[in-house]
């Protein structure tokens, strides 16, 4: 591991380090925030995961989440959104291929040598993370668009890894969106029974009566330009309902889908893990 960057931020500091991913076959960049509080003893961390077209530097640089990390001693570690490398598989779009990973473990050629960053994020990464930093064993898991749709999948694949979930603007139900659509079909083939499994909506409508009910915390932009097209949320509503799995959808006027909304609630967010981690 190699430490990138560092530097001091609301009594603790904000690095960016580097490693040779086995998982991904590449190397990888992922920021981690350290409160004060690490300097003296175990912290939980909280899971950041990007959107399209993000590197691990979009959100340390424009979420301003140090100050409330360091107000609720939360480590953050906010990975790069894909594999990435001269030799790894690419696309000529901004949502396919590097910077577009989607969180999935792709079985498609060429993808499926790089493209596995579901097991990246819930195995190879807090591994390392565990490894290397003052960590306790609380996790929570967050993340905006394609990343909410990592967090909520994640979390729901995963009940009892993680203690809280959130997300902003998260893509709820890629199976029926042209991002999803387009992801889903290069990355994991024409079949798209095998797509549901990826998606936030399938997962809570098949997931059994009596099985972990982690309840979800999405906040939405109402002026978010990809709200109708890309992102749905009533359909995760409507899941939710039938499914009888807790949901807290709050729909926020004037919000867009830009890091000014994400900065805008990200305190908020962090309050909602910190009760859960440290409960
Ligand atoms: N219109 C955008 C679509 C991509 C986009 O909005 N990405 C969001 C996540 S889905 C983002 O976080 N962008 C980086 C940023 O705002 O810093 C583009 O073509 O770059």
């Amino acid at each position: 591991m190699q430490l990138i960057e560092s530097h001091a931020s609301f009594g603790g500091t904000q690095e960016v380090w580097q490693h040779q991913s086995g998982v991904l076959g590449c190397d990888m960049r992922f920021g981690v925030y350290r409160p004060p509080q690490a300097a003296d003893g175990e912290c939980p961390v909280l899971y950041w995961l990007s959107g399209l077209t993000c590197t691990e530097q979009n959100f340390i640089t424009k979420a301003g989440a140090q100050r409330y990390a360091a107000e609720h001693g939360i480590i953050i570690v906010a990975p790069d959104t894909s594999p990435r490398g001269d030799d790894v598989a690419d696309a000529d779009s901004y949502d396919l291929g590097q910077g577009a990973g989607f969180y999935v473990n792709a079985s498609e050629s060429p993808w499926s040598k790089h493209y596995r960053m579901y097991d990246y994020v819930v195995e190879e990464l807090p591994a390392l993370v565990d490894a290397h930093f003052p960590t306790s064993t609380a996790r929570a898991i967050s993340g905006h668009s394609m990343g909410g749709h990592g967090a909520l999948v994640i979390a729901l694949r995963n009940p009892g890894r993680y203690r809280s979930v959130s997300a902003f603007s998260p893509i709820v139900a890629p199976t029926r969106v042209p991002w999803g659509h387009k992801a889903f079909g290069a990355y994991l083939g024409l079949d798209s029974e095998s797509w549901r499994q990826w998606d936030a909506c399938e997962l809570i409508i098949e997931s059994k009566p009596d099985g972990e009910k982690m309840p979800l915390l999405v906040d939405q932009g109402e002026a978010d330009e990809f709200l109708d097209s890309q992102l749905q949320p009533t359909r995760l509503q409507a899941a939710c309902e039938a499914a009888n799995h807790p949901l807290q959808l709050r729909m926020q006027p004037g919000h867009d889908h830009s890091y000014y909304f994400i900065a805008s609630f990200i305190g908020e967010h962090i309050a909602h893990h910190a009760k859960a981690l440290y409960r």
